[in-house]
């Protein structure tokens, strides 16, 4: 399946090439495993990183991995049948996260934490066995943004994510190359090139937790008065000034 080239598709393959440009992303040699959900972000980043992979002068190979928490009624076989496709290289790695889950989680506690905690220690593990030294994650524009809200509001953290950083293992590099393009770009495009998205099958799948719906209305509820507030928001993240702000091991560093 060739991705349709329109207008959509060539804005958000810039916005991904500037993301790489900007924050040094990819380097020649590199092997990118791409964490596949089967939801529409990340098939968006995975033919994107692979349309500018046949296109870009340095040359990386990418991996699709997707993590099967074992919900029952995951549909891993429409991933897979898609990822068999299109060529691509890929593993599906059968888990009983579901499991341990179920014993493990308190009463009231979140799903969605300790699941991603589970599906991260699989996703390190399996890029290190693959010899993939970076994991490509689907996080875009608006998750960055709804994060720095949500640690502002609720944690008392000033604190979001970074289009690039070592892992806690020290080997892998975690990689964000959806940072600059927004939501509203990604639905569209993915319903256009009909990616088959699947949905985990948990509990709460498909649905943002509720702190998440807020900041989600609070943003679109600004952007009425302010279209640009997004932008500014994102901008805000790399633009730091630590003189002006308050904690006690950055305020001796000039901004
Ligand atoms: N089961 C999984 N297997 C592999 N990677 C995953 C899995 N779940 C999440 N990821 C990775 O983590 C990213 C963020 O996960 P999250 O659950 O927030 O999904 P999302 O924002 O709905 O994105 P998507 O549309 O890709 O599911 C995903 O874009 C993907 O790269």
């Amino acid at each position: 399946m060739a991705l349709i080239e329109d207008a959509q598709f060539t804005r958000i393959k810039n916005r991904v090439g500037k993301a790489i440009a900007d924050y040094d992303l990819i380097s020649e040699g590199d092997r990118i495993a791409v964490a596949v959900s089967g939801g529409k972000d990340s098939y968006t980043l995975l033919h994107m990183l692979d349309t500018l992979r046949r296109r870009a002068p340095v040359k990386y190979e990418l991996m699709a991995i997707n993590i099967d928490s074992g919900y029952p009624g995951f549909r891993a076989d429409i991933i897979e049948d898609h990822l068999k496709e299109q060529g691509f290289a890929y593993h599906i790695e059968k888990t009983d996260h579901y499991g341990i889950i179920s014993e493990k989680r308190r009463p009231n506690s979140s799903y969605c934490s300790i699941c991603a905690r589970l599906k991260r220690g699989a996703l390190y593990g399996l890029a290190q066995q693959f010899g993939c030294n970076k994991i490509a994650l689907g996080h875009h524009m608006d998750d960055f943004i709804e994060t720095l809200l949500l640690n502002q509001f609720f944690v008392g953290s000033l604190k979001a994510m970074a289009p690039s950083m070592l892992a806690d293992n020290g080997v892998t590099t975690v990689i964000r190359p959806l940072v600059y393009v927004p939501e509203s770009e990604i639905i569209p495009f993915s319903r256009n090139n009909r990616f088959p998205v699947v949905c985990c099958r948990c509990p709460v799948c498909g649905k943002a937790d509720l702190q998440r719906k807020r900041m989600k209305e609070l943003l679109a509820d600004l952007e009425r008065e302010n279209p640009v507030v997004k932008k500014s928001l994102l901008k805000a993240l790399s633009n730091v000034h630590p003189r002006h702000l308050m904690d006690k091991g950055l305020t001796r560093i000039p901004s």
